[in-house]
């Protein structure tokens, strides 16, 4: 079953469908282990963790696409991509669908800013026109591979141009073949109904911490009928605030002692990977080799 696939399924079969961040091959792993159905790859986590960058378009697709492969290969959850503005015109739109899947991801979204884009979540975003972001949908639907890779339209519009602009443009891109959309930095629960009442496809709700949209939960979310909600970071966040903790205790205090109760043992590492079932392998092939 292809990946696209098996996204569409996780949403037919999940609604609302959680997205987690997973920033990484080894949180990829936790996220599948403990029962979640989609995972994420976020655009700001790339150019964050893996560049020490910040999330303002500074990022190339093929750093993207090596942060997705190494995910892919280690989970078989289907992954959801942020593609930010697809980086360029028509065709390097089409480039980035058939690259990320054939790194085995599910799907992507594509948004609606200007190359030289912002966190969705910052102010003073510029958005291209309506029939830019139209042709960028076009161009990825046209582009696809596997008929099944989820396209999600993500709108930026909201912020400049108020709620009703911001849906005509996602009924735009769902006329142009958009499966989804991401409404970008929503603020109310009337504004999510809003975006769901008007348009016959899934929507996507970012519930990422410290932004312009509160923590609402996924009941709130399904309630007015959000088929998405989408954690892009929060794992990261909590792993960036664990270590910093440990780095700032091992100075202070000469020993990392103290922060031991808020570290992952050795022993739920080596479950999470497997550990031992790979050693015993090796066990085995030096027994024979003896
Ligand atoms: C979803 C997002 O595009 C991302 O790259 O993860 C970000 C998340 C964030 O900065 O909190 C965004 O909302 O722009
Ligand atoms: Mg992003």
């Amino acid at each position: 079953m292809s990946a696209g696939l098996k996204f569409r399924q996780a949403l037919a079969e999940n609604q609302p469908l959680q997205v987690v961040g997973t920033i990484n091959a080894y949180t990829a792993m936790m996220a599948e282990k403990v029962g979640h159905k989609a995972i994420y790859l976020s655009g700001a986590g790339v150019a964050n963790a893996s560049y020490g960058l910040p999330d303002l378009g500074m990022t190339s697709l093929d750093n993207v696409l090596e942060d997705i492969r190494r995910i892919t290969s280690a989970s078989d959850l289907p992954l959801l991509v942020d593609a930010d503005t697809g980086w360029g015109g028509a065709f390097n739109i089409a480039r980035t669908v058939k690259e990320m899947t054939k790194a085995g991801a599910a799907g992507f979204h594509i948004e609606d800013q200007v190359a030289q884009k912002r966190c969705g979540h910052r102010p003073n975003k510029e958005i291209v026109t309506q029939q830019e972001m139209v042709d960028r949908i076009k161009a990825a639907v046209d582009a696809k591979t596997d008929e099944h890779f989820y396209i999600m339209a993500r709108t930026d519009a909201f912020q400049k141009e108020g709620l009703n602009a911001a849906i005509d443009r996602a009924a735009a891109c769902i006329e142009a073949g958009a499966d989804a959309i991401f409404a970008e930095a929503v603020h109310d629960l009337a504004d999510y109904k809003a975006f769901s009442d008007a348009l016959n496809v899934p929507i996507l709700a970012n519930i990422t911490e410290f932004g312009q949209t509160p923590i609402y939960s996924k009941t709130q979310l399904e309630e007015v009928g959000v088929g998405m909600v989408l954690y892009p970071l929060s794992a990261f966040r909590a792993m960036n605030k664990a270590a910093l903790n440990v780095y700032n205790t091992i100075l202070s205090e000469g020993s990392q002692a103290s922060a031991i109760d808020s570290m992952q043992t050795r022993a739920e590492l080596y479950d999470f990977l497997d550990y031992h079932s790979f050693e015993n392998t090796l066990d085995k092939l030096f027994q024979n080799n003896k």
